[in-house]
């Protein structure tokens, strides 16, 4: 398994904001929005002129640091195309939180990856994330996933890419987001089995605040760690959305007490509040505290 489940372990990654490296200004902010992650662009967001300077301002912006609780992400082209291989050869000269690799749609591309990593003595710390959205990573999504139990991919987190996954399938991308519902939660499914963390794909129309509390909303209910962003306005509700409500807490902070009660000592099952208590929920009841202790010590 990898680092991406355990409540020892967890890791806000709530709001992921791409940033393209070509934008000077957009990467500035790095260091002061409240996003649990940047993803520093080299991919979509990079016209083909302009990828050679934005990789080198990324290599620089990273290297100079000062991100604070931020992890710090690249997102290097397709090693397919005349950018990749350099890329990933200045990204891990970077040593970011993680390399962001675009349409991974096969456990090889990971093991040539972790190779090449590792051939460059990159530390352990910098660890991998990939993009789900193609048509084949969704068919193949349980063996990508499974590639994160071989140290050597690195892998730690998905990240969903609906709209080339709209591109590529032709499936409308609209609210509610029917035709990928299916496709979604399978990758969380996969995901989960791995220790794999999920982050919802971005939403387009950054103007339309309700649309996007909607979808993050839905990101929530299959069961996602956090979703990517495009806009800074997009954050603050984001963190709000993948942030446990007070009660939720409230709820697993008495459940972890009810458990803990001698007269419950031993016991797989109580009651508490007229409902049944399992041992499986104090489980996912330590995971909530965890998660809301992780938020709080961030701020
Ligand atoms: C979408 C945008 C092009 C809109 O840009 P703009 O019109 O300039 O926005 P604003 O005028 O509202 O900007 C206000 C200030 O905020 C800063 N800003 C804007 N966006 C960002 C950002 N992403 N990170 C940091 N800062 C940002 C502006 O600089 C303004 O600052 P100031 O001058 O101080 O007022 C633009 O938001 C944008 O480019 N967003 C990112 C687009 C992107 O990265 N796309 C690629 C990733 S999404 C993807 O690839 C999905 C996936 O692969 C898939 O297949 O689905
Ligand atoms: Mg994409």
């Amino acid at each position: 398994m990898s680092e991406g489940n355990s409540a020892a372990s967890i890791r806000p990654r709530r709001s992921v904001l791409y940033m393209p490296g070509s934008n000077a200004r957009a990467l500035e902010k790095a260091r002061t929005l409240p996003a649990d992650a940047v993803i520093l662009d080299l991919e979509d967001a990079v016209a083909p002129d302009a990828k050679v300077e934005a990789r080198d301002r990324i290599v620089e912006t990273v290297k100079a640091g000062g991100f604070g609780p931020r992890e710090v992400v690249i997102r290097i082209n397709g090693l397919d195309t005349p950018w990749g291989p350099d890329d990933l050869e200045a990204a891990a000269s970077a040593t970011p939180d993680a390399i962001l690799l675009p349409k991974v749609q096969s456990v090889e591309q990971l093991v040539t990856v972790g190779r090449r990593l590792k051939a460059l003595d990159v530390p352990a710390t910098t660890r991998v994330w990939a993009m789900i959205e193609t048509p084949l990573a969704i068919l193949d999504i349980k063996a990508i996933a499974a590639a994160a139990q071989d140290p050597l991919t690195r892998l730690s987190v998905f990240v969903l890419g609906t709209n080339d996954l709209a591109k590529e399938t032709r499936a409308a991308l609209v609210p509610g987001r029917a035709p990928m519902v299916g496709w979604l939660s399978l990758v969380v499914a996969a995901a989960r089995v791995y220790g794999v963390d999920v982050l919802d794909g971005v939403w387009n129309q950054f103007q339309d605040l309700d649309g996007f509390k909607a979808e993050c909303a839905q990101g929530v209910e299959f069961g996602m760690d956090g979703k990517t962003l495009i806009h800074p306005s997009q954050i603050e509700p984001c963190n709000i959305a993948f942030s446990p409500p007070e009660a939720e807490v409230a709820r697993a902070r008495a459940i972890i007490a009810a458990f803990a009660l001698p007269e419950n000592a031993g016991k797989g099952v109580i009651t508490l509040d007229g409902r049944m208590v399992e041992l499986l929920h104090a489980e996912m009841a330590k995971r909530t505290v965890a998660l809301a202790d992780a938020i709080a010590a961030r701020s």
